[in-house]
């Protein structure tokens, strides 16, 4: 009797076209280019497949690739029909539900962070049209129309919490200022153009989930000449970085628990834990291993939807400390400008140095740890592109080059490593 899996390898290879580029990470991982054309061998599993590229043989992320559309266009509808790319259904649900939003505002630097920059910014507001894309359980466009006195706030919010909304602005007695809007912003139509677009866009890594382009899209649609954007501007920051205790956990664990050697699964646990970065993570000041660097900048009043593909950045990191280089760390911070004469702009930062966000930190974990020593460079690149597809998605990849300080060695070790958020 044939498994499945001798039946797969029995198949006739299938031909499959790249979404986007990908650059493979060791010598098992295929790279190839938009457009490329591949035959898959076999689908070992849901992420990774076998495939062919001008002869050359290797593991290929399956989320790149879709079958030809002129072979398979009846297929191709059908899923199309199916799902949707920006899987609004799964995100508004979630949206219209009590979870997200009590993290949210229990996340007394983030909401803090809006208050102040309406507070500081009241006498500004005085009379002005604001809308607050996105605004959830209102508190925002409250705070507009509590701390500020502005002649209009559209609060726009797409997911069904919007009802309660209604129900919070009527409660607070603010509904003679604030105009709640059920729909996305995309679709919706206002009476007038506003003078300050706010809204809370930001994801991991700043960028996930990609609620930024329907900022843009109301930014360009929305916003009258010399409006106000916000966030006004947005920074990644990145940082090489200890990660002893996860490595521990997930990697060193498999090396001898109950003093039996279970280093055959690590291959496995590498695959399973280290593939996505890790959301969530808090890293401690004492684990960075140089200073941080802004890799990103994004300036809301000119980044374009488009822009968003695709972004790239270089970093240079000095080695501050001797020890093991396990990954990168990654947060962001965001400025809003102040609207006031000599006012301070207000920055809400989720980096380890500041009181801890809901965000947290996402750390993306290298395959194998190097050991770093002071004096030492980490040069290299980071790519965030979106996923063609899934349009709240994006892969982040990094390429890096250590260069060590000491004159006896004449060390350089690369890498490379694509990490899927999340497809
Ligand atoms: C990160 S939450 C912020 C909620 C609220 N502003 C706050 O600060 O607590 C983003 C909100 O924007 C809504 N949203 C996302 N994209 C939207 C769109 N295109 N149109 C309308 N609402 C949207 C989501 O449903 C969610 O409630």
């Amino acid at each position: 009797m044939q498994t499945e899996k001798e039946d797969e390898d029995d198949a006739s290879p299938e031909e499959y076209v790249a979404l986007s580029s990908f650059t493979g990470s060791g010598s098992d991982q295929l790279s190839f280019h938009s457009g490329d054309r591949l035959l898959v061998h076999a689908k070992p599993s849901s992420e990774w497949w076998w495939a062919e590229l001008h002869e050359v043989i290797g593991y290929v992320p399956a989320r790149y690739l879709r079958q030809d559309a002129a072979e398979d266009e009846d297929d191709e509808e059908e899923e199309e029909e199916e799902e949707d790319p920006w899987q609004d259904e799964e995100y508004f649900g979630s949206y219209g539900t009590l979870r997200l939003h009590l993290e949210m505002l229990s996340d007394k630097s983030r909401t803090e962070a809006y208050r102040q920059v309406i507070l500081s910014n009241s006498a500004s507001l005085r009379n002005k049209v604001v809308m607050d894309l996105g605004c959830g359980t209102g508190i925002i466009s409250l705070f507009c129309a509590q701390l500020a006195q502005p002649s209009v706030v559209y609060a726009v919010e797409a997911s069904s919490m919007s009802e309660y909304t209604r129900q919070l602005v009527k409660q607070n007695g603010c509904e003679e200022v604030i105009t709640v809007l059920q729909g996305r912003a995309e679709e919706l139509e206002l009476p007038e153009r506003v003078d300050i677009l706010v809204s809370e866009w930001m994801g991991n890594c700043l960028l996930f989930e990609f609620m930024v382009e329907s900022v843009l899209l109301a930014r360009d649609r929305w916003l009258r000449e010399g409006g106000v954007m916000w966030p006004s501007s947005a920074a990644l920051t990145l940082v090489p970085c200890q990660a002893h205790s996860y490595y521990a956990e997930k990697m060193a664990f498999w090396e001898r628990p109950y003093g039996l050697d279970f280093t055959p699964l690590q291959p496995l646990a590498q695959q399973e834990f280290f593939t996505k970065p890790k959301f969530s993570h808090l890293i401690e000041p004492d684990d960075c291993l140089a200073a941080p660097c802004n890799v990103i900048c994004l300036d809301m009043y000119t980044l374009q939807v488009k822009d968003l593909e695709e972004i790239k950045a270089q970093f240079h990191f000095c080695v501050e400390k001797s020890g093991v280089f396990h990954g990168f760390t990654a947060w962001f911070t965001v400025h809003f400008e102040s609207l006031e004469t000599g006012g301070a702009a207000v920055e809400l930062n989720t980096g380890p140095n500041s009181e801890p966000t809901h965000w947290k930190q996402t750390l993306f974990m290298l395959d194998r740890p190097v050991s770093v020593y002071t004096g030492d460079s980490i040069r290299g690149t980071i790519v965030l592109r979106r996923n063609p597809v899934w349009r709240r998605h994006m892969t982040v990849t990094m390429h890096w080059n250590i260069n060590s300080s000491t004159e006896d060695t004449d060390n350089c070790q690369v890498g490379t490593k694509t990490f899927p958020m999340w497809r």
